[in-house]
């Protein structure tokens, strides 16, 4: 792989290897954008097939961390951390203490927060060793976990896909498939079976799936099964790259609305959607709930006006929405150019001096 070559494609700021031979942290923060603000995006901890799978995952991660942030209004940078290693086998406090002594070394510039296969009890470790950390325990005035925000705000912006196709944000009798049913999803179920809707579920998990199927009378499918289902809406909360050229053909609803991040495969695949009239929510505005409400923290966390501006998912996702079929464009250019935008915009009047108190010259 060639590094710099792809840090230059994306124009990514930095990349850093972390390395604690005592604990096994093997971890990798990529910094994409700081332009509106320090970069903040959660930590993954997954058994990656290779260095080379695990760099490009923080990388793409990390982007997406630029454009969700810069969608939702916020005033913050993207970044993204991977911790290679088994979330089930292998974490110890020694590595969530060295990895936050890592952070702590980036003076600001990289904040953290819980992805997939990291948990509140992991940034409370974190917060041991460094303030640039959120999503920790709500004892310390924090948030605690982003998951049932993420899918509160998952739940507003599927309504909003669905006016879009369907003339109406009612959910109620909908058919919904739902692809992975963890810490997200299962909150997600939650609102959209206290809405009425059907729900189809899957997981490699079978105790997540149990949970589901009992509390919300989900109808289980295998996972090969779930992109064929006959639904009007498709809910991917899984891993990402989930649409591609085998999927899309076997997909049969009219919205595809769900929680995970980088869920196309590769730009085209949100062209082919959008030429089949598939009304695809992009995942990174439509996620940007647990951000949101993790963000709320650097102002002192509040949570009503945390869970207002979560709220704005809706909107988010109905402006991209008019946007793509005003212009006729697929949805997913549409979000990116909202983003590209905002980045434009504010960092061309950030440019402007404004004097901090560390000019080069005040330690005279
Ligand atoms: N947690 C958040 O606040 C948050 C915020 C924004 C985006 N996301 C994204 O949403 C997705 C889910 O996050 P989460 O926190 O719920 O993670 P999670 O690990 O709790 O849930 C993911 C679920 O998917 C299942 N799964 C994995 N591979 C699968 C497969 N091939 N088929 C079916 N199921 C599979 C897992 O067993 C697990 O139950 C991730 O892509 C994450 O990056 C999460
Ligand atoms: C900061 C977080 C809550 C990050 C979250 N895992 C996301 O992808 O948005």
């Amino acid at each position: 792989m060639e590094i710099f070559k792809n840090m230059e494609t994306y124009d990514y700021e930095q990349l850093v290897f972390c390395q604690d031979k005592t604990s096994g942290l093997k971890a990798i923060i990529a910094i994409h954008d700081t332009t509106l603000g320090p970069a903040l995006g959660g930590t993954r901890m997954w058994t990656y097939a290779s260095e080379e799978d695990a760099i490009e995952d923080a990388l793409r991660l990390a982007r997406g961390m630029t454009y969700k942030n810069a969608a939702a209004g916020l005033n913050l940078g993207g970044g993204k951390t991977v911790i290679i290693g088994d979330p089930l086998k292998d974490k110890n406090e020694e590595m969530f203490r060295a990895f936050g002594r890592f952070i702590q070394g980036l003076n600001g510039r990289y904040i953290t927060a819980e992805d997939v296969g990291t948990t509140v009890a992991d940034m409370d470790l974190i917060h041991e060793e460094t303030n640039y950390v959120t999503g920790i325990s709500p004892a310390f005035g924090s948030s605690g976990n982003p998951s049932p925000v993420t899918a509160y705000g998952v739940y507003r912006g599927m309504k909003a896909a669905a006016m879009e196709a369907f003339g109406s944000d009612s959910l109620e009798g909908k058919r919904i498939s739902v692809q992975g049913v963890g810490n997200v999803a299962y909150h997600l179920c939650r609102h959209l079976y206290e809405e009425g809707a059907k729900l189809i579920v899957t997981d490699i998990n079978k105790a997540a799936v149990d949970r589901v199927v009992e509390e919300f009378g989900a109808t289980a499918v295998n996972i090969d099964e779930i992109y064929s289902q006959e639904v009007d809406i498709f809910a991917p909360c899984a891993l990402g790259a989930i649409i591609n050229d085998e999927t899309i053909p076997q997909i049969k609803a009219k919205v595809v609305a769900g929680a995970a991040n980088n869920q196309l495969k590769e730009t085209r695949h949100g062209d082919i959607l959008h030429e089949l009239g598939i009304v695809y929510a992009p995942d990174y505005v439509i996620n940007a709930g647990g951000v949101i409400n993790v963000a709320d923290e650097l102002n002192g966390y509040n949570r009503e006006r945390a869970m207002k501006r979560v709220e704005t998912v809706y909107d988010n996702i109905a402006k991209v929405m008019e946007i793509s079929r005003t212009q006729g464009i697929p949805t997913y250019l549409a979000a990116d150019r909202v983003a590209e935008e905002r980045i434009a915009r504010v960092g061309k009047s950030r440019s402007q001096f404004l004097q901090n108190g560390k000019h080069i010259l005040s330690g005279r």
